[in-house]
């Protein structure tokens, strides 16, 4: 028989509409329906278990309309637009034709006069509809390899190309530094009126847009993204950036996993190009993977890790402060225009710059305010635009920056690149002097590498400050899998069925095949939508929010799916009738959902007599009816309209609690969820464990090539040492490099074993002075290497300095342990 589906499932059917449709072929609560939901078998009308709702003893009116149990009503979100023709077909050998001389033309058009290396690949690629990843250094043009395609498919119908960039502050630049010929707008909260109406019109050739903006936008979503059946066909979609999607990547952010998924399932793009500058061959392979593109044949172009023209020197300097002034004194880059000096910290930046500005005064020819400047995000924006306007004119000529500085900075002619630290990885570094010597002219970089290694514990810190303990990861993985009762409910349906009538040969084949699925190991539940409080989560837990949201993609990554993330989502309504409790009936009498709930509430005794207002998780809620979020919470929002239409319906609807938003099994074993913590905790420490690994190499390898003063290379640059550390970097990033952790560790060992007695002590001493406050060893940990977390910030724990970063220079995992230890102790 065929099953009814929610009153608000898919799209907003008036629940009266619904119902009457379903009175009329008698099924209203008669032979299919049943008076419980799917989360229990508790019967809200009469408390009962397990019968129809025709045989329901219960007295008052039930609002609602459960669907039974067993059943999925599944939603069915629309089906995305076709995807678009490709411009050119693929010869007859299955390749890429020959350029035609229509995309020299469009080429000219664009100013250009030749395709530089790797170009000319990529654009075909795209005209012939083949998804492509582009791994090009900075500076070598890989943004034509999108504005060719999206220029020359435009030019053949109406059509948009969508660029995604995470430089949300610099989208406005980026618009403003393309071909006059190609007419682009940018995605954002106060974009004007008209400029919609282009983009739905056709008249944009290019839409750029933030990961974020997309995740939550289209069909289902939150943003200002109009829906895919308001956009015109979408030619292709380039992804700026692209090696945040793997998550072995330097920079991986989850929200770009989803980016793929949502550009083909809403908006049915099936071409997608992949641009950035700094990848290794393996993190290229698992991005063109995900792009969903054949590993090899679809990483276009990959150029050297470092363009010939930049000259890279390192120096293991006692006295960095005055080594630097020497530097920038020196001849080598004492004639440079424009240099960049990155430091880790941003506290550093302000006073280096205060530093150069003195020590430099006078030898250059130039009012004081243009000589340096310092730039972090830290800083306002007005601050920030200020540095960087005065930069790019060539007014300032040297800023010292954290690495927020330099990102989409389209300035061609920056001379010189220094790092006051280390960088925290090969990629990082890459990137940052890719930033010089744009134009191809010489450019000169050096690295003040500090010979105890102090930058490494700076930087390992950063490591440590992502990383979660085994039981944080238990207590996240039971938030996300609470126990449903689906497989129960089955069951019993089961037993009742089998006592109730003999069953029709449709149930026995429909039955066969659900026992089927239950001995193939297939679940009974089906992923229940949830909703994870994101503030009380961190606090909980201790982790950032991007530390629960990684974690989250980990579990949607894993080859059994175990989560689908969904859009973060507001969890908590609240209904506030002004009118009073008598309103609040009233509105139950029409609203589903906030009948659900006082029916639930009244049987978990609580009175709503004399309540004026119900506060309830509406995610919860709605999965447990079978019922789509989104138009439950236009249905509910809208209680606070007349329906007349007369305005105001004295209702308040308030939601609140940011949640991660997923859908989860709720019927996992005892194994299962042991095995998911395992799965969990393995990637966390097999990424620390590589993290900190390329940290020491990255070390290693700068220490391989320096010299012990910087005086020597303020002169003249050491070609062969130059050579030498380009070589290095070729084969990080070509090769899979054998990294080695073992050395440090032994060292540290020893060091440990001396001051082991010290380190007890001081914890001990730090457990007595705050005895009222409760810590885990890894709190400890955290304090004493200086690191905040949400619950112990620096802000407050940074004050006291007899703990704060005092063992900085001992392995933060032993430190730990030794904490734990004491604690029990203690106890
Ligand atoms: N075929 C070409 N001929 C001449 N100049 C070109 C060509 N392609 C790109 N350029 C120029 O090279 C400069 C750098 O290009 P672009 O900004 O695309 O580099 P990129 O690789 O995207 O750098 P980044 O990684 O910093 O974003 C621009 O000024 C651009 O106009």
């Amino acid at each position: 028989m065929k099953q009814p589906h929610s009153p608000v499932l898919g799209m907003l059917v008036p629940l009266q509409v619904w119902k009457q449709k379903w009175q009329k072929k008698g099924e209203w609560f008669g032979g299919g329906g049943r008076c419980f939901d799917r989360g229990s078998d508790t019967c809200f009308r009469c408390g009962g278990t397990g019968h129809w709702a025709s045989e329901c003893k219960g007295r008052g009116k039930t609002f609602y309309l459960p669907w039974p149990a067993g059943s999925r009503p599944v939603y069915e979100p629309p089906a995305p637009p076709p995807p678009m023709e490709p411009l050119y077909g693929l010869g007859q050998d299955g390749k890429v034709r020959e350029t035609p001389e229509e995309v020299f033309q469009a080429l000219a058009e664009l100013g250009y006069s030749a395709f530089r290396q790797g170009q000319e690949v990529a654009v075909m690629r795209i005209l012939s509809g083949l998804s492509t990843l582009v791994v090009l250094s900075t500076g070598m043009g890989k943004s034509l390899c999108y504005q060719l395609p999206a220029y020359l498919y435009a030019k053949r119908s109406k059509c948009i190309t969508l660029v995604i960039s995470p430089l949300v502050s610099l989208m406005d630049d980026q618009i403003s530094g393309l071909p006059p010929h190609l007419k682009a707008v940018c995605i954002h909260s106060n974009m004007s009126k008209s400029q919609r109406e282009a983009v739905k019109g056709g008249k944009v050739h290019v839409l750029l847009l933030s990961p974020e903006a997309l995740v939550g936008g289209g069909r289902v979503g939150s943003s200002c993204l109009p829906s895919a059946d308001q956009l015109p066909p979408v030619a292709f979609a380039c992804i700026d950036e692209a090696h945040c999607v793997s998550e072995w990547s330097h920079n991986f952010r989850p929200c770009y996993l989803r980016l793929c998924k949502v550009l083909r399932d809403r908006l049915g793009v099936r071409c997608l190009l992949g641009l950035t500058a700094t990848a290794t061959l393996a993190t290229a392979r698992d991005v063109a993977h995900h792009l969903g593109i054949q590993e090899e044949e679809g990483i276009a172009v990959r150029s050297a890790a470092v363009p010939p023209n930049l000259h890279l020197s390192v120096s293991t300097d006692r006295d960095k402060d005055q080594a630097l002034v020497l530097l920038l004194q020196g001849e080598r880059f004492g004639g440079l225009d424009s240099v960049i000096v990155y430091c880790t910290r941003r506290e550093e930046t302000a006073r280096i710059a205060a530093l150069i500005r003195t020590r430099l005064q006078g030898s250059i020819r130039c009012p004081l305010k243009w000589i340096a400047d310092s730039y972090h995000s830290g800083m306002s924006a007005i601050e920030r635009r200020r540095v960087q306007n005065n930069f790019m004119c060539g007014q300032l000529r040297i800023v010292v920056a954290t690495v927020a500085f330099g990102m989409g900075l389209d300035k061609s002619d920056v001379r010189g690149i220094v790092h006051y630290n280390m960088p925290k990885n090969f990629e990082s570094y890459v990137q940052e002097i890719g930033r010089a010597g744009r134009d191809g002219k010489p450019a000169h970089c050096h690295l003040f590498l500090d010979p105890e290694g102090g930058d490494l514990h700076e930087l390992r810190r950063h490591i440590y400050a992502d990383t979660v303990d085994f039981f944080t990861i238990k207590k996240l993985v039971q938030k996300v899998f609470p126990r449903c009762k689906c497989l129960e409910l089955h069951r019993k349906q089961q037993d009742l069925n089998r006592v109730r009538n003999e069953p029709s040969s449709d149930q026995i084949e429909e039955q066969a095949c659900r026992d089927d699925r239950m001995s193939g190991q297939q679940r009974v539940c089906y992923k229940h939508e949830r909703a994870i409080p994101m503030q009380q989560t961190v606090e909980s837990l201790d982790i950032r929010e991007e530390g629960i949201e990684t974690l989250l993609c980990y579990l949607e990554l894993h080859p059994q799916c175990w989560v689908e993330m969904l859009h973060p989502t507001f969890s908590s309504c609240r209904v506030v009738c002004y009118g009073g409790p008598q309103q609040l009936r009233a509105t139950a009498q029409s609203s589903p959902p906030v009948a659900v709930c006082l029916a639930r509430e009244r049987l978990a005794g609580v009175d709503h007599t004399h309540a004026s207002s119900v506060e309830f998780d509406v995610i919860a809620l709605s999965d447990s009816m079978g019922w789509e979020v989104l138009p439950v919470k236009r249905a509910l929002r809208q209680l606070q309209w007349s329906c007349h239409g007369t305005g105001n319906s004295g209702i308040l609807v308030e939601f609140s609690d940011l949640s991660f938003h997923l859908r989860s099994y709720g019927d996992l074993t005892d194994q299962e969820m042991d095995s998911v913590c395992n799965f969990l905790h393995h990637r966390v420490t097999s990424r620390e464990t590589a993290t900190l690994c390329q940290l020491q190499a990255c070390f290693r390898a700068f220490q391989s090539v320096a010299c012990q003063a910087s005086a020597l290379y303020s002169e003249r640059v050491d070609k062969e040492r130059s050579s030498r550390l380009k070589a290095l970097l070729m084969d990080y990033f070509e090769k899979k490099p054998a990294l080695d952790e073992t050395e440090l560790m032994c060292r540290e060992d020893e060091e440990l074993r001396e001051w082991e007695g010290q380190i007890r002590s001081d914890i001990r001493n730090f457990l007595s002075i705050r005895q009222d406050e409760k810590f885990s060893g890894r709190a400890i940990a955290r304090i004493f290497h200086g690191i905040g977390s949400p619950c112990y910030p620096a802000q407050v724990y940074g004050r006291d300095r007899r703990f704060w970063r005092k063992y900085i220079h001992f392995d933060f995992n032993r430190i730990m342990r030794l904490a734990t230890e004491e604690i029990i102790r203690c106890k």
